[in-house]
């Protein structure tokens, strides 16, 4: 299968060390042996706090968000040195790109592209614009919770949603720099009108990224009536 894997900044870039890398970087050169693979990383905390500064200088937020786009890139260049002779070693900047760099046969790792969404909805673009097969997004928590569940104790795991019901879930949710909300409806609008399988999961356990390829029953699966 062609998959297309976003990989959240907060999972890779939870503490300034290389240990997550490497676990992604063997379970990835595993998977491409039967599959091809593409890598969308976010931002993490870096992302945010560079985001915080250039906005106390006065930019706007798409100037933020283009500081953001950098700091995926640099995410996506350590994730590059983690798979070695593995990964094509350029970070596509667009989509069109990535497509060319994919005829390497090497595993394709990318950032951000533009301003105005985050890099769920960059995953969800690729993901039209190479044909994949299945996203799956890993995620800082189980899949999606009927309520923020490091807000509410009684947020509930939702297994199963439709895209619709996900936008109407989604609608009205912060749109600033650095805060697209755990999932973005860029996302979801591509999620949904080519009817993309996808699965949202914890990426915490790199293990969910092969069971999440092999079709297990984890996170919440993102489904069209
Ligand atoms: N309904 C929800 N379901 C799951 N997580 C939610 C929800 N609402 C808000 N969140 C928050 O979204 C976070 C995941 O989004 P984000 O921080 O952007 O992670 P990532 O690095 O994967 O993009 C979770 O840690 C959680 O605190
Ligand atoms: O194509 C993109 C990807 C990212 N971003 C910006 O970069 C930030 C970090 O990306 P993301 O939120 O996806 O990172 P993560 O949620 O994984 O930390 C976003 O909030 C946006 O401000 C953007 O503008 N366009």
């Amino acid at each position: 299968m062609k998959i297309v894997v976003a990989i959240g900044g907060s999972i890779l870039l939870k503490d300034y060390d290389s240990t997550r890398f490497k676990q992604y970087s063997k379970i990835l050169k595993d998977l491409t042996k039967e599959h091809e693979i593409f890598v969308v990383v976010g931002g993490g905390k870096p992302a945010r706090e560079y985001i915080g500064v250039v906005r106390d200088l006065g930019a706007g937020e798409a100037q933020c968000d283009d500081i953001g786009i950098e700091v995926t890139r640099i995410n996506a260049k350590l994730m590059l040195s983690a798979l070695g002779d593995a990964a094509y070693q350029r970070v596509p900047h667009n989509f069109q790109e990535a497509l060319e760099f994919s005829s390497s046969g090497k595993i394709i790792v990318m950032g951000g592209t533009e301003p105005a969404h985050s890099t769920d909805a960059v995953s969800a673009i690729l993901a039209e614009y190479v044909h994949a097969d299945k996203l799956i997004n890993l995620t800082s928590v189980d899949g999606m919770y009927t309520k923020d569940p490091n807000k509410y104790d009684d947020a509930e795991l939702v297994k199963e949603i439709t895209a619709t019901d996900l936008l109407d879930f989604l609608n009205g949710k912060d749109m600033k720099a650095g805060t697209y909300e755990f999932f973005d409806t860029t996302a979801v609008q591509m999620i949904k009108r080519s009817d993309l399988e996808t699965v949202i999961a914890n990426g915490f356990e790199p293990e969910n990224l092969i069971k999440a390829v092999n079709g297990e029953d984890i996170g919440t699966r993102v489904i069209n009536e």
